[in-house]
């Protein structure tokens, strides 16, 4: 088992990655300082393939839980509420901990929870989803979808643990997974170009799910989101540049109500379109550029999006928090493996991309 650490301001935890790991929550339970009361909120997906064994690992537990329905369009308030009737019911306090189990959906809307009832108990994540070991299970950014626009409420919230057993990926959809490596292909573009390399000569060994292939992916992307959340925790600054593919991506997964795209896919198309930015704009060359597509063209099939839905991206990014001024932030690429934010890109340039970053 490899362990991570996160030092932040106000609390240090640990990140374990492993194959199997998933048996020692009781004992990584036990060794924080928590009491015997858990509540877990899972997904129905999750619930049928992991709940019965979380339960017998938590035998000696008082444990309740909730299930959500799979799925983005379960990140918002009313789940939220449906989910503090049933901690209320079942009489948590605040000596019960949250076990997130599911991936970056339930992860999100559980740490949210966990923020916010009683004011703020613990919780740690066990993420199920290649994105959510990669990503959302670290780093205490925790949210819900508002009027469909992205993670509009929410809170910096830190998990007490993060237990990451990459044998779970084993009943991940296909689609789920390459959604996952989205994320991955932006570690290595916004901070290390080996790293991106490496992903390209072990595609066809990642997606056969090599344990240490999965591992090292893990491990690589967790160093690097560590790293920049231990230098600005709240996103005032650095942060953003995991933010890389979201301010465009945000508006294309919220496409037909969440329904077109996964999280994964659509960052992986606003990295083309943003990466096209940097290249009008002289930033990147054209070999670099196709470098990136080629890639994403591996993740999600690549798409020209007509005015109607260019005006409907647009329409999203406007709640964009990294917002400055009312002015789009947007992070760009500057050479391999290296980005910079910016704040003064052209609308135009910026509609450009989307009708002609990527030729059909
Ligand atoms: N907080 C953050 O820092 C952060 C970072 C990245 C993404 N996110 C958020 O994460 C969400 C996307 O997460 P996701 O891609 O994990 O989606 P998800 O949670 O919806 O999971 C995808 C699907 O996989 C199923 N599933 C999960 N684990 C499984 C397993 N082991 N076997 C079989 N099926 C399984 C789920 O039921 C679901 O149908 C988005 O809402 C995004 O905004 C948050
Ligand atoms: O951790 C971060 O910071 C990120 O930006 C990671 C993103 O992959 C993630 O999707 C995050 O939830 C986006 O945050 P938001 O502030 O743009 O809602
Ligand atoms: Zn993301």
């Amino acid at each position: 088992m490899r362990v991570l650490n996160v030092d932040l301001k106000d609390t240090k935890y640990n990140i374990y990655v492993g194959a199997g790991i998933f048996s020692n929550i009781h004992d990584i339970l036990n060794s924080l300082d928590v009491s015997n009361d858990v509540f877990i909120i899972t997904d129905e997906n999750v619930g049928r393939l992991y709940l019965d064994k979380c339960l017998s690992y938590l035998r000696d537990y008082k444990v309740n839980y909730f299930m959500i329905k799979p799925g983005e369009k379960s990140k918002n308030l009313e789940v939220a509420k449906e989910i503090y009737k049933k901690m209320l019911i079942s009489r948590c306090d605040r000596q019960t901990t949250v076990v997130s189990l599911g991936g970056g959906v339930v992860g999100d809307i559980a740490g949210f929870v966990a923020s916010t009832y009683m004011r703020g108990i613990d919780f740690i994540q066990v993420p199920t989803t290649l994105l959510a070991q990669v990503d959302s299970s670290v780093g205490g950014k925790v949210a819900v979808n508002f009027d469909s626009y992205k993670n509009i409420i929410g809170a910096f919230y830190q998990p007490r643990t993060v237990i990451i057993d990459v044998n779970f990926l084993e009943t991940l959809s296909k689609r789920d997974f390459f959604s996952g490596l989205g994320e991955v292909v932006k570690y290595g573009l916004i901070k290390n170009y080996d790293f991106f390399n490496w992903l390209r000569n072990n595609f066809k060994k990642i997606i056969q799910l090599d344990k240490e292939c999965l591992v090292n992916i893990i491990m690589e992307s967790l160093k690097i989101k560590r790293d920049v959340v231990e230098i600005d925790e709240r996103d005032k600054g650095i942060r953003r540049i995991l933010n890389f593919g979201h301010t465009i991506g945000h508006g294309i997964e919220s496409l037909d109500n969440f329904n077109r795209y996964k999280h994964g896919e659509a960052v992986a198309l606003g990295i083309v379109y943003e990466s096209f930015i940097s290249k009008k704009l002289d930033m990147i060359d054209e070999k670099y550029f196709k470098e990136i597509t080629d890639m994403v063209s591996k993740i999600v099939e690549l798409k020209a999006f007509n005015d109607k839905e260019i005006k409907e991206i647009m329409k999203k990014m406007e709640h964009d928090k990294k917002k400055i001024n009312n002015k789009n932030v947007f992070v760009l690429p500057i050479g391999k493996g290296k980005v910079d934010i910016f704040t003064e890109t052209d609308k135009k340039v910026i509609i450009k991309s989307l009708k002609d970053g990527v030729k059909l």
